[in-house]
């Protein structure tokens, strides 16, 4: 029997993810839709002809549906009412990332997640199911680079809305890196500091951009990423880890060279649905076959906690200008 699900939030990546439960994936099926815009989650059931009902809001849902797992793909700041909503229903929850906007909102979805006795909630942390980053980590754990010394890295992405803000370049695009390097390099952060450069001229005034966030680890690498949000030219994820033998790159996604017009080059993405369409597949169908299975394995909320509280720490970092502390407590036996 098909897992049933229903999606909280059906903007862009609740429809993606739609899409694909119901077109790519096996073994569920969203019977249950809302978002504050009605309209919204109508357009996507009949687009995606689902046999589904849509709910006044994400409690009615949760309450009523009987669904038996949830896709919470609202904005950051709504992720948590839901989660917990959620998991005091005792169902399964794919949280989009941030788990939470803050330390304290994730500490309140591991603590209620602790209280149930089981997982129950997987992240929407794409990038270890990536083949790049697969192939990255691969290369550090086989030692070919010798020990990790330092990271350079950027995220970029073409523009943003007007809605977007400094501290969001944190809390909602960092905190991909903020989750995979404590997965690639298996080590914790014990520092940040964030400086500006000069900013580019295409960015309003809520927001500070390009920013560079420095991260210091227990194991004492050193840290840079390059966030640039309206940076142009398309959607550009760098990875580089430097080692003691070696430097191991995050690969390129691939693309036809062409020589056309006295030119030689390809296109460059400029989403991050084409970018990481294939990691999405994978972390989703994790997700169902965890479900089958009785026993999540993907991103936990332990996961969405530690970025969090590296991330709050990096928000009072761009405010201070100073170095800040990072501390994560002693992990619990339910995330080991
Ligand atoms: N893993 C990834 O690479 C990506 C993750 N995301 C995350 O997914 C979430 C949604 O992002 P997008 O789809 O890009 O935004 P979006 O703005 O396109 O869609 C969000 C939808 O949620 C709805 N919504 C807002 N508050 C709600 C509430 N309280 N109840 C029900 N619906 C509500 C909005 O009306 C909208 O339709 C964010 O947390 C974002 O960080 C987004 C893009 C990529
Ligand atoms: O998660 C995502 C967006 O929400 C976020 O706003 C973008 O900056 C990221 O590149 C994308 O992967």
């Amino acid at each position: 029997m098909a897992i049933t699900v229903g999606v909280i939030g059906t903007g862009a990546i609740g429809a993606d993810h739609a899409r694909r439960i119901t077109q790519t994936l096996t073994g569920a099926e969203v019977i249950a839709l809302t978002d504050v815009n009605l309209e919204q989650a109508e357009t996507v059931k009949n687009t995606l002809k689902l046999n589904a009902t849509v709910y006044a809001d994400g409690h009615e849902l949760i309450a009523n549906s009987g669904v038996d797992a949830v896709l919470v793909t609202s904005w950051g700041a709504t992720h948590e009412e839901y989660v917990l909503a959620a998991i005091k229903a005792g169902k399964y929850v794919f949280c989009e990332k941030p788990l939470a906007t803050t330390a304290q909102g994730c500490q309140n979805i591991v603590d209620a997640e602790m209280a149930a006795g089981k997982r129950l909630v997987q992240v929407g942390f794409m990038r270890p199911y990536d083949s790049g980053y697969k192939m990255l980590k691969q290369a550090i754990d086989s030692g070919e680079i010798g020990t990790p010394l330092m990271i350079h890295a950027a995220h970029r992405n073409q523009s943003v809305g007007k809605n977007y803000n400094t501290p969001m370049a944190i809390h909602d695009t960092l905190i991909h890196e903020l989750d995979v390097f404590r997965w690639l390099l298996d080590d914790e952060y014990v520092s940040t500091q964030v400086v500006f450069p000069r900013k580019t001229t295409f960015a309003h005034d809520q927001l500070a951009d390009p920013q560079i966030v420095l991260l210091e680890t227990k194991k004492g690498v050193r840290i840079d990423v390059e966030v640039f949000v309206n940076c142009q030219y398309g959607y550009d994820i760098q990875c580089a880890v430097v080692g003691e033998q070696g430097i191991a790159n995050l690969p390129e996604p691939q693309a036809i060279t062409m020589r056309k017009n006295a030119q030689l080059g390809n296109a460059l993405l400029t989403d991050w649905k084409d970018r990481f369409i294939d990691s999405y597949d994978v972390e989703l169908q994790d997700f169902f076959d965890g479900i089958s299975a009785n026993k999540l394995t993907g991103p936990s909320s332990w996961n969405g906690l530690a970025a969090a509280i590296a991330s709050d720490a990096c928000v009072t970092a761009q405010q201070s200008g100073q170095i800040e502390k990072i501390n994560l407590p002693e992990r619990p036996e339910l995330y080991r």
